[in-house]
């Protein structure tokens, strides 16, 4: 599902009118429906007395609210518009909207100044919702004065509050809120995304995010070349790699997984388990000889091989040649997971890169390693997929992990172009950088994943989809969902303080058996 900009969505707005001749009032009226269906199924129904407060602005986020405010009068919900503007500030659809409730006996509140807060404040105390139409897409910088307070006020009432379009107070286009910002229980968007409300910050503002068809036709969106994607379960699930119903191991891809080092066997152990849970047919796990025994107990449907070493136990240079000959015999390379900064596990891994001849997925220590000559990476190579954590992109690019967070999508979208990669920037909504430009956020995954081998298990889903054929930034699109949705099951059963990388590889089956079986979902973010 694309994600847009305030002014990606605008224009569709326009197109939908001048080329479709949708007039906007209706794009409007749909709006406000869908906002009043979603309440009415938070309510069961039951709408009849329900007292509702509905905070407007003056554009058309405000017209969006006096829509809902009119079909909720009309449905018997006892319904005070608290207007933030003066009557006749308004313009256009927006006015007329408010015309026609005033028409029908609707009362307006207005909300002008200091003096009007209070009894604002006292309504919020019976409040059954709180509907925000503040501000939507044309909201810009940051909330202040008057419309701050209200924003604080609101907040401070905690009582559950719909957003309409987006949580007041937060950029449609950053998701950042450099002011006061709604808190909202959930956000019904219109037509699609706005980015804001997928990446954090935002996100959290947003609580539970519905997505309403309000009329655009579906022939303009798909004639829209937006490069920004949400990863939904329908598109997940539509990847899934084919099972043959006389399928035998060998159909389904072998990977070799290589790392550990003395203290770090759990990471190649759990990146290899976690291949072949995402279903490759078999999955070698090469190691250091002095950890490999270590491996063996770990590890049950597992292969494993021993490979040279340093006096210290790091994998070294010699460990090259092997390598390579077992590459021979499969589809796809894991590298890094365990793998430690010894020079002669960095100078191995610089040599081994150039010399691959089938995809691979590069991790962890194998990431520092290219961070120290990152000329592998600019010059001629096969398909990589690198999934550097915010500190590992830093050392890539020379910067800081705050700087890499601040612009987490353009730095993503830059190097995956220029290095032309995959590049999958982990954190709180992971984000799959293709090296043609397009990008997918994952709306999956829960801060109880923030734990010792999380990574490993992600390098092993993606390692093990592409060995059952998967173009690798579909592999890392569909596997950093699969991660995250099998943390939020693991979270949803065992809470997320507790919550062990091992445990991802235990709830991986329900994951990839829901979407085996789901036909299809709607934006379904995850769990709140
Ligand atoms: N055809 C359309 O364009 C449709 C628009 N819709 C609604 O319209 C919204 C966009 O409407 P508008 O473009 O009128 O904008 P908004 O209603 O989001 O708000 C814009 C108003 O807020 C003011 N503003 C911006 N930043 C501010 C700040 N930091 N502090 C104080 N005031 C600020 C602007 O000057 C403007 O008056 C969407 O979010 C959606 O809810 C829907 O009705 C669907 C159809
Ligand atoms: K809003």
């Amino acid at each position: 599902m694309y994600l847009v900009t305030a002014a990606e969505m605008g224009q569709l707005d326009r197109l939908a009118s001048s080329e479709y001749l949708v007039p906007s009032i209706v794009l409007m009226e749909n709006a406000g429906l869908r906002v009043v269906e979603s309440i009415r199924r938070h309510f069961q129904d039951r709408v009849k007395n329900r007292r509702v407060l509905i905070f407007c602005g003056k554009g058309n986020n405000g017209g969006d609210g006096l829509v809902v405010a009119r079909h909720l009068l009309n449905q018997g919900a006892e319904v005070k518009v608290f207007l933030l503007a003066r009557p006749e500030d308004l313009r256009g659809d927006a006015r007329t909207n408010l015309e026609i409730y005033q028409k029908m006996g609707g009362r307006i509140f207005p909300l002008l100044g200091e003096s009007h807060l209070q009894r604002a404040d006292i309504a919020l105390l019976y409040a059954d919702l709180v509907v925000d139409a503040i501000f939507g897409t044309g909201f810009k910088g940051a909330a202040m004065g008057l419309p701050a307070a209200v924003i604080t006020m609101i907040n401070k009432a905690h009582r559950d509050t719909v957003a309409v379009d987006l949580p007041s107070g937060l950029e449609a286009d950053t998701g950042r809120a450099f002011g006061p910002c709604i808190q909202a229980t959930w956000t019904v968007t219109f037509a699609l995304p706005k980015l804001g409300l997928v990446v954090e910050p935002g996100a959290s503002y947003t609580g539970r995010l519905e997505v309403a068809d309000i009329g655009i036709p579906q022939k303009l969106i798909d004639s829209q070349r937006f490069n920004l994607h949400l990863l939904t379960p329908a598109w997940c699930r539509s990847c899934l790699p084919k099972r043959e119903a006389s399928g035998h191991k060998g159909l389904y891809g072998h990977v070799l997984a290589v790392g550990g080092s003395p203290g770090l066997t759990g990471a190649i152990a759990l990146a290899a388990t976690a291949a072949l849970r995402a279903g490759a047919g078999l999955v070698t796990a090469a190691v250091p000889r002095g950890v490999h025994g270590i491996l063996e107990m770990k590890t049950t449907e597992v292969m494993t091989c021993p490979l040279p070493e340093t006096p210290g136990g790091y994998l070294s240079r010699e460990a090259l040649d092997p390598i390579v000959e077992r590459l021979a015999a499969c589809d796809v390379l894991a590298l890094g997971p365990g793998l430690s900064r010894d020079p002669a596990t960095v100078e191995l891994v610089k040599e081994l890169l150039p010399r691959l001849k089938v995809p691979a997925v590069v991790d962890a220590d194998a990431l520092n390693a290219l961070a120290t000559d990152t000329s592998i990476l600019t010059g001629d190579h096969g398909p990589l997929v690198l999934t550097p954590h915010p500190g590992e992109m830093a050392r890539l690019v020379g910067t800081t992990a705050a700087r890499v967070q601040e612009d987490r999508l353009e730095i993503a979208r830059k190097y995956a172009r220029e290095w032309q990669v995959v590049l999958l920037l982990k954190g709180a909504r992971t984000i799959i950088a293709w090296p043609d430009g397009q990008a997918y956020i994952n709306p999956t995954g829960n801060s109880g994943m923030a734990t010792a081998g999380s990574g490993d298990v992600l390098t092993g889903i993606i390692a093990g989809l592409m060995a059952q054929g998967l173009e690798p930034g579909v592999a890392a699109a569909l596997g950093a969902f699969l991660h995250g949705a099998a943390g939020d099951e693991a979270r949803a059963s065992l809470g997320q303080h507790a919550l062990l990388a091992g445990d991802l590889l235990n709830f991986l089956p329900a994951v990839c058996r829901n979407l085996e079986v789901e036909a299809g979902v709607t934006a379904g973010l995850g769990r709140d």
